[in-house]
């Protein structure tokens, strides 16, 4: 079965998503306990998109998020390599461009967009899958406006080291074998487990967006420290 290693190479990355694009968002829900929804609903929140405004979802996947930044009247491009991902998410929405959402086919790395393109920059889960991750922050900061914002939503670490090992364990077991029961390709829950492991934690995140350029960068840990809330803005 198709699945990224930890080096993440860029085609092997989304072939993988490719292939588990039609049974994405079942296997998301199941495998965090409905969690996510509270996780996006927070993302939502903190883009604060408002009428008028365009916002760039990367690495947006199916699009789960994307249509959530419209509900005050702002347009969102969503932007991802896996044509598989993109697909399903248009169709459910009746069209590559429809709802506010416009969906993008590009690489984090070199992003088919002009400098300060947008007033809002956010990436769900997705910088984790990015091969140069620093490159992707510049990238998204190229593109944000002076004055703009980013969000990022990502698996993270539990302040507690013991208590971050025994759940590391418990996802490296688990997520596979629930896996198994709903999708495509249960290996890639096996990638997402490890490069889970293999993350920085909040702080060397936050020290990574401040080298990418990044201004006035906090954090605030979702679900103990499962997933932590980066933001930051582009000051000059
Ligand atoms: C775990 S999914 C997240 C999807 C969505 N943001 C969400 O919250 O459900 C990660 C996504 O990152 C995308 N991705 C990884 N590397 C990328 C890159 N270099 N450029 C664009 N998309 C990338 C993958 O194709 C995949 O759709």
């Amino acid at each position: 079965m198709t699945r990224a290693e930890l080096d993440k190479d860029p085609q092997d990355v989304a072939a993988m998503f490719d292939t588990i694009a039609s049974r994405y968002d079942l296997l998301n829900s199941v495998l965090t306990l409905g969690w996510e929804r509270r996780w996006r609903k927070a993302v939502v929140d903190a883009v604060d998109a408002y009428s008028g405004e365009l916002v760039l979802d990367l690495a947006a996947g199916t699009g789960t998020s994307s249509e959530s930044f419209t509900r005050k009247g702002a347009r969102v491009i969503a932007c991802d390599f896996s044509l598989g991902m993109l697909q399903v998410g248009a169709e459910r929405r009746g069209g590559a461009s429809r709802r506010g959402v416009t969906v993008v086919a590009g690489d984090a790395l070199a992003l088919p967009f002009a400098d300060e393109t947008f007033d809002a920059v956010t990436i769900s889960f997705g910088l984790r899958n990015v091969q140069d991750a620093d490159r992707a922050l510049r990238e998204l900061r190229r593109v944000t406006k002076v004055g703009g914002r980013l969000v990022i939503c990502e698996f993270s670490h539990l302040p507690v080291r013991p208590l971050d090992r025994i759940l590391a364990k418990g996802m490296e077991i688990g997520l596979p074998l629930v896996a198994r029961g709903f999708s495509d390709n249960p290996d890639a829950y096996a990638y997402l487990s490890e490069s889970i492991a293999a993350w920085p934690d909040q702080r060397a995140l936050a020290r990574q967006l401040q080298a990418a350029g990044w201004s006035r960068v906090a954090w605030r840990n979702l679900t103990f420290g499962v997933v932590a809330l980066h933001r930051a803005r582009r000051e000059d």
